[in-house]
């Protein structure tokens, strides 16, 4: 099995709309201008330089935005043009909700099992619902679409519907998620998540908590998980309050390696005794505490939402935000993991600061999906990183993404027509087949 970092490509749309309550930096930026090209060029700067640390990469298409489908859902009709046109004249805010490039941040897309830990053997895939927030939440039916081409062998693969239902099995993939193992241990899969809809549990009092528990069961049950191997820990409360999210902003784990704030997880030191007892001597973990990482820094640097990848000399490599590396805490901290008894031995600081500026850091960009060679050989796709494919991606951010969106370019017509061109030309460039509605 060799692990593949599936990146979102950030679309022609990456805009600064301030739409996520809860996101820190998304609030902070509301109203900024973005960098739709230049942030599309850091992405793919960073897959290049996961790809040549000898990590598996691969991409995933942007969505159409603004979500023209969506609109016409809403009651406003005519041409495409007239379909904005008349949504602008009801104030910028659906606009803005419908124009968001937040499908950039796979690591929300879905919730995937290999399939050495699945009953069937097949890999599961289940696209995140992504209900807690209107602009997410339009992502999971094209989300659908384009695993469903993707990962389109029924054989080896199992692409599950989101789940169903608003609030209660409200899901946002795999930023709730950690896979660990050691030698001779299956996997653990810990389901984090930050509310109950039928428990009475105390959850966060400022900001939304946006998985539920009934969702990371729903999930455990239908990727077909042995029990005893899932963990389901709550989010800390105060950690959402304090701007954590998704648990991926508080907690990283890779293999038998786990590295954690303490306001991640409600009762962390038991969690990790459970983690001590299914995993073994080899695991390992490294907590911050707030004393010496003070959860604010934390949820502005993102050290935790750093990738912690498996090299094939056996060892590991962080990938942070630069946003780390200028906050003397964080770095203070990556620095002590690296000195620390623990596979990781380097900390590389990237710069994905047009995301970040939106709450997503080098994790959020990906979705993890372990491929044994038979699986990787059942996609046809052409989404699997190499030197060609990037040099045809940056010449295509290049000949249709522009340099700058301020907020109110979210009412130009032609921004849309832009981006269909756009969208239509990748999914040939991808082979992906038609996985768009305004391809249907
Ligand atoms: N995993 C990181 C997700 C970040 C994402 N940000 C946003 O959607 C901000 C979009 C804006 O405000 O323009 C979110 O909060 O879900």
């Amino acid at each position: 099995m060799r692990e593949y970092n599936f990146d979102g490509l950030i679309g022609p749309t990456h805009n600064y709309a301030g739409l996520s309550p809860g996101n820190l930096a998304s609030q902070t930026h509301g109203g900024q201008p973005s960098q739709p090209r230049a942030a599309a060029l850091q992405g793919l700067e960073k897959m290049r330089f996961v790809s040549e640390l000898g990590v598996g990469q691969a991409v995933l298409p942007p969505q159409p935005r603004p979500s023209l489908r969506t609109l016409r859902a809403l009651g406003f009709t005519g041409s495409d043009e007239e379909v904005i046109t008349r949504a602008a004249r009801d104030g910028e805010h659906l606009l803005r909700l419908t124009s968001s490039a937040s499908a950039m941040w796979t690591a929300n897309a879905a919730t995937v099992a290999p399939s050495v830990d699945t009953a069937d053997g097949r890999l599961h895939l289940t696209p995140a619902n992504l209900t807690q927030m209107f602009h997410r939440a339009i992502e999971a039916d094209t989300t659908h679409a384009v695993l469903r081409a993707i990962f389109a062998d029924a054989k080896h693969f199992q692409v599950h519907a989101p789940l169903p239902g608003a609030a209660h099995f409200a899901d946002e993939g795999a930023a709730n998620h950690t896979r660990l193992f050691t030698p001779g241990h299956k996997a653990v899969h810990l389901l984090a998540w930050g509310r109950s809809a039928w428990q009475d549990v105390k959850g966060p009092q400022r900001f939304p908590a946006r998985q539920t528990l009934e969702s990371s069961q729903a999930l455990a049950r239908l990727h077909q998980l042995e029990p005893a191997r899932v963990l389901m820990p709550q989010q800390h409360p105060d950690g959402i309050d304090a701007g954590a999210f998704h648990t991926d902003v508080l907690a990283v784990g890779n293999e038998r390696f786990l590295m954690l704030h303490a306001l991640a997880f409600v009762e962390h030191p038991a969690l990790l005794a459970s983690l001590r007892e299914k995993l073994g001597e080899a695991f390992r973990f490294m907590v911050a505490t707030d004393d010496e990482l003070p959860v604010k820094d934390a949820v502005k640097a993102y050290p935790f939402n750093s990738q912690v990848l498996s090299l094939p000399d056996g060892t590991m490599a962080i990938i942070a935000p630069i946003e780390s590396r200028e906050t003397p805490t964080a770095r203070a901290f990556l620095e002590r993991v690296v000195a620390g008894d623990n596979p990781v031995k380097a900390v590389h600081y990237l710069d994905v600061r047009q995301s970040m500026n939106n709450g997503g850091g080098p994790a959020c960009l990906r979705q993890r999906i372990s491929l044994t060679d038979a699986e990787r050989a059942a996609i046809t796709a052409d989404v699997f990183y190499s030197p060609a494919l990037h040099e045809a991606l940056a010449a295509w951010v290049r000949r249709h993404y522009r340099e700058v969106l301020r907020p109110e370019d979210v009412r130009d017509p032609l921004l849309a027509r832009e981006t269909m061109t756009a969208l239509d030309e990748l999914t040939r460039l991808l082979k992906l087949g038609s996985v768009y509605d305004f391809q249907q």
